[in-house]
C-alpha cells in the first residue's frame, strides 16, 4: 500500500491526556474516545493508568509509594508499568479507536526513539527508573510523518534511556514535554482531562471549578492545600507548556473535552 502524504503544516493540533480514573472506567473511556475522534485537526492522544498499574501490583504484593503525584518505581514496579501501560491499556485503547474508525498507532517513549529520557534527579530521594525528559529531545520528524499519513498517534507514559531501560514517566509530563515539542510545527492545544470538572476550590463539590488560574493564584492554593496529590504534576507541566507557546491549556473532564468553554483555563 502507498501512504500518500499531507502537508499538514500549520494544520491545528491537539493533544488530549486522560488520567487512570477515565481508562479505567470503560463506558466512560469508550465515550471519551469517540468524542476524540470527533475532533477537528490534527490529534494525539496520551493516556495514564496510575490506577490500574496500583492495582495490579498489588495483586503481586507490591506496594505503590507516591511522592508528589509520582510514583517510585523499583525493578519489579518498572515491569509492572511496562505491562499495564506499554500493554494492556496502549492497546487496547488502539484497538478501541480502530473499531470507531480511527488509524492509531501505538507507542511507548523508546518506539522510533520518540522520547529518549534519562532518570529523574530530584532532590535526595532514589526515584528509581522514573524518568525525565528535555522536550528538545522528543522526535517530533516521526510524528509529523505519521500525522501527514493520517495516524493518530496515543502515547504511553514510558520514555527510555537508551541503554536497554524503559522509565515510568509522569503522563502529564509526557502530554506537557509532546505539546511543547510540536508546538513549533502546529497550533497546539493540551486538554488534560480526568473524572472531575475541573479543578476544583473543594475537592468534594463538582460545582466548585475554578475557571481561570494564574501561576500566582496556583502558589496560594498550593499553600492553603487546596490543590495537593496528582493534580500538583498537572498543574506545573500546564503551565509549563503555556509558558513554551502551548496555545491554550485547559483542564476538564473527560467527556468535555468537545467543549472548550468548561472546565479550568490556564493563563499567565
Ligand atoms: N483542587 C483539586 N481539584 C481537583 N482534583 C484535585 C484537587 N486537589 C487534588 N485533587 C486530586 O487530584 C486527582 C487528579 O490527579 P490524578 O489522580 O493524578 O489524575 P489523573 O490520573 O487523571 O492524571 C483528583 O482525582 C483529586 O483527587
Ligand atoms: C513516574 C510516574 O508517576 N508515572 C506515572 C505514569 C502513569 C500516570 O501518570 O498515570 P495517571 O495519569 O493515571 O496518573 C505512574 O506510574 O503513576
Amino acid at each position: 500500500m502507498k501512504i500518500t502524504e499531507k502537508d499538514t503544516t500549520l494544520t491545528p493540533l491537539t493533544i488530549v491526556k486522560i488520567g487512570g480514573n477515565v481508562v479505567d472506567n470503560a463506558q466512560l473511556l469508550d465515550q471519551v474516545l469517540h468524542q476524540f475522534i470527533k475532533l477537528q485537526g490534527l490529534k494525539l492522544l496520551v493516556h495514564g493508568g496510575g490506577k490500574l498499574a496500583t492495582q495490579l501490583g498489588e495483586k503481586l504484593g507490591l506496594q505503590a509509594q507516591m511522592v508528589g503525584g509520582r510514583r517510585l518505581t523499583d525493578a519489579a514496579m518498572l515491569q509492572v508499568v511496562t505491562m499495564v501501560y506499554g500493554g494492556e491499556i496502549n492497546k487496547t485503547i488502539v484497538a478501541l479507536l480502530q473499531a470507531a474508525g480511527c488509524n492509531a498507532l501505538g507507542l511507548t517513549g523508546a518506539d522510533g526513539n520518540l522520547i529518549p529520557a534519562h532518570k529523574r534527579q530530584k532532590g535526595a530521594l532514589d526515584w528509581g527508573f522514573v524518568g525525565d525528559f528535555d522536550p528538545v529531545s522528543i522526535n517530533t520528524g516521526l510524528l509529523q510523518s505519521l500525522f501527514a499519513a493520517g495516524i493518530t498517534p496515543v502515547v504511553a507514559p514510558l520514555t527510555h534511556d537508551g541503554q536497554g531501560s524503559l522509565l515510568n514517566t509522569n503522563a502529564d509530563t509526557i502530554a506537557s514535554g509532546l505539546a511543547v515539542a510540536l508546538s513549533p510545527f502546529y497550533p497546539t492545544t493540551l486538554t488534560y482531562c480526568f473524572e472531575k470538572k475541573g479543578v476544583l476550590l473543594d475537592v468534594e463539590d463538582e460545582a466548585s471549578v475554578i475557571s481561570r488560574i494564574t501561576p500566582e493564584d496556583y502558589s496560594q492554593y498550593k499553600v492553603q492545600g487546596v490543590i495537593a496529590e496528582g493534580m500538583l504534576p498537572k498543574l506545573d507541566n500546564a503551565f509549563a507548556a503555556l509558558q513554551a507557546g502551548v496555545v491554550q491549556v485547559r483542564i476538564c473532564h473527560a467527556l468535555d473535552i468537545a467543549h472548550p468553554q468548561t472546565g479550568t483555563a490556564l493563563c499567565l
